[in-house]
């Protein structure tokens, strides 16, 4: 039997005061690795957040692990099946590392007995089990990302929502981040905002690529990559190729009357 998408998202409109964050979005996503990319301000952070069940649409159907969150029962059942680590977010400096992913595991409602093992599974995936009885507040900020990392993953969530979750980590920290997304996506449907490219390049699977609260292209990475065309440089790497795809994407959208039209963004890329 083949479960709905996880994320599945119809006329999806996200207003902040008089700003059009979400504009009528539609969007399913399934499983793998999905990279939310676009400019600032394209409304990828209002999108997690909606996903995430802590901001409410303005309009617009949010279903999310075959569940609809304007429902409270489905909503409380789908956020116990959600991991998420927001751009910035809150704790106790006090806590340890372990008494923080602890008690976000007991906000999920995972079974007591269960607790301690899941908390030192998802310390010990992220790099930090030398650190794991460290107070949160004598960690630097690459290594609070790793505990924010850890508590968004503690109840191996079906769908996880990753906020720049790379931001602040070292070069080899993110190196082995892109090997854990890469892991969680063989298990769950993991959603990454991000303005690296190069994460893209190296763990995301599909991209969906948003500005101005509007769908602009959703596809494979390989996909991306190949609007880019190829530049002819020595030097090209796969980066620069899904920079160049990205770059690409943008402007076909921007070109593109896709408002009036109502075609489908993705078409006029064709
Ligand atoms: N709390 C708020 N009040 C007013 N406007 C807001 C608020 N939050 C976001 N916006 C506006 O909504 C739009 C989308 O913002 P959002 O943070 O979702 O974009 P983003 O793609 O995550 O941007 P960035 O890449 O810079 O993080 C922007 O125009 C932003 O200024």
């Amino acid at each position: 039997m083949n479960p709905s998408p996880a994320v599945a998202v119809t006329g999806l409109t996200v207003r902040h005061r008089r700003t059009v964050a979400l504009d009528r979005l539609d969007l399913s996503l399934g499983p793998g690795v999905h990279g939310l990319l676009g400019p600032n301000g394209a409304g990828k952070t209002s999108l997690i957040r909606v996903l995430a069940t802590v901001a409410a649409p303005s309009s617009g159907r949010v279903e999310l692990l075959g569940g609809d969150v304007a429902s409270h029962r489905d909503r409380t059942g789908v956020r116990r099946r959600l991991g998420y680590l927001p751009q910035d977010f809150g704790y106790y400096p006090s806590f340890t590392v372990r008494e923080f992913v602890a008690y976000v595991a007991w906000l999920k409602e995972l079974p007591a007995d269960r607790v301690p093992a899941a908390v030192e599974r998802a310390v010990e995936r992220v790099g930090l089990a030398d650190r794991i009885d460290a107070r949160m507040k004598t960690l630097s900020g690459g290594m609070v990302r790793r505990a924010g990392i850890a508590q968004a993953i503690v109840n191996e969530p079906d769908l996880l929502l990753l906020d720049e979750p790379t931001a602040g980590l070292d070069p080899e920290q993110r190196v082995d981040f892109r090997e854990l997304l890469r892991e969680l996506g063989r298990e769950a449907t993991v959603v990454v905002s991000t303005h690296l490219v190069e994460d893209v390049a190296a763990a995301c699977t599909d991209v969906a690529l948003i500005e101005a609260g509007r769908l602009a292209f959703q596809g494979a990475t390989d996909e991306l990559t190949a609007l880019g065309g190829e530049s002819g440089a020595p030097d090209d790497s796969t980066t620069h190729a899904v920079e160049r795809g990205y770059t690409a994407a943008l402007r076909a959208h921007r070109a593109s009357d896709v408002r009036t039209s109502g075609a489908h963004p993705k078409e006029a890329l064709r």
